[in-house]
């Protein structure tokens, strides 16, 4: 449903590794069945789960025609061969997952990925029909230096680099300070409008104004119930990606109206 703004929130829980299979199905049952259809409708809600889950959640979804959305945490920049552990877009399309994260911070600390293989994987997803959620983010040096627009719009740019305008219009950028990332530390909605705002004149800058307006840009950093609605009500925040309350099929289908009632939907 277009909005406001013409983007359509987008709720993306990143389940993180958390839940078993069986308990990813009840609680995407449990989103199913809190959230109405208007609801639905008017906000992208999506589930991220871990890899082992995701066949359960695609069966149950496509079974039962749930209007929820979903997708996976990482992917693979390789297209098959001996990789070890790895997952790659062919799997994860043929398993009719629309999203990939791209970037997380946790990636980016624990398995030190870097801008370029950040880029490497969108190129993956784009290839294989997978919308990547690009997630940016400053560390708490960076913040206190007051360096955050310049430090997430590299990173922007570093993971956009040679990927065309046709895929770029329909990335999903998450803006996720990484001082706020699971420590109940939350960026005041100013400061989700600042970063955000600017990714956004990034991607004018970088491909058009035309393509930016229509990009969403989302928020990740202790989102809660409490603190959705300021956060949603930001021009240019358009959801969230949500991890802890994420688990809790309340919370998060709280969070999916505090965003529709944000985009006056
Ligand atoms: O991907 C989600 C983020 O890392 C936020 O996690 P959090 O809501 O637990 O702070």
């Amino acid at each position: 449903m277009a909005t406001t703004s013409g983007r359509r929130p987008l709720v993306a829980g990143n389940w993180k590794m958390n839940l078993t299979h069986l308990e990813a199905i009840a609680l995407v049952q449990k989103i199913a069945f809190t959230l109405n259809e208007k609801e639905l409708t008017a906000v992208e809600a999506a589930v991220l789960p871990p890899f082992v889950s995701i066949r359960g959640v695609q069966t149950l979804i496509d079974g039962d025609q749930l209007d929820v959305a979903y997708g996976a945490q990482d992917i693979s920049v390789h297209d098959s061969g001996a990789y070890t552990g790895e997952v790659s877009g062919a799997m994860l399309a043929k398993l009719g997952c629309r999203y990939a994260v791209v970037g997380h911070s946790e990636r980016r600390e624990y398995h030190h990925e870097d801008d370029a293989t950040v880029n490497a994987k969108a190129k993956a997803a784009f290839k294989n029909g997978i919308v990547p959620i690009v997630c940016v983010g400053e560390g708490l040096d960076v913040r206190e230096a007051d360096s955050q627009v310049e430090h997430c719009t590299a990173q922007l740019t570093a993971a956009m680099e040679g990927i065309p305008a046709d895929q770029a219009r329909n990335v999903v950028v998450a803006y996720e300070p990484v001082w706020a990332i699971g420590t109940g530390k939350t960026a005041t909605p100013e400061d989700a409008q600042e970063v955000c705002g600017a990714l956004r004149d990034k991607l004018t800058d970088l491909y058009s104004g035309d393509l930016a307006d229509a990009v969403r840009i989302i928020y990740g950093g202790s989102v809660k119930p409490d603190n959705a609605a300021a956060l949603a009500a930001q021009p240019d925040v358009d959801g969230s990606l949500v991890g802890g309350a994420s688990l809790d099929g309340e919370q998060f289908a709280a969070i999916c109206r505090f965003a529709r009632g944000a985009a006056g939907a």
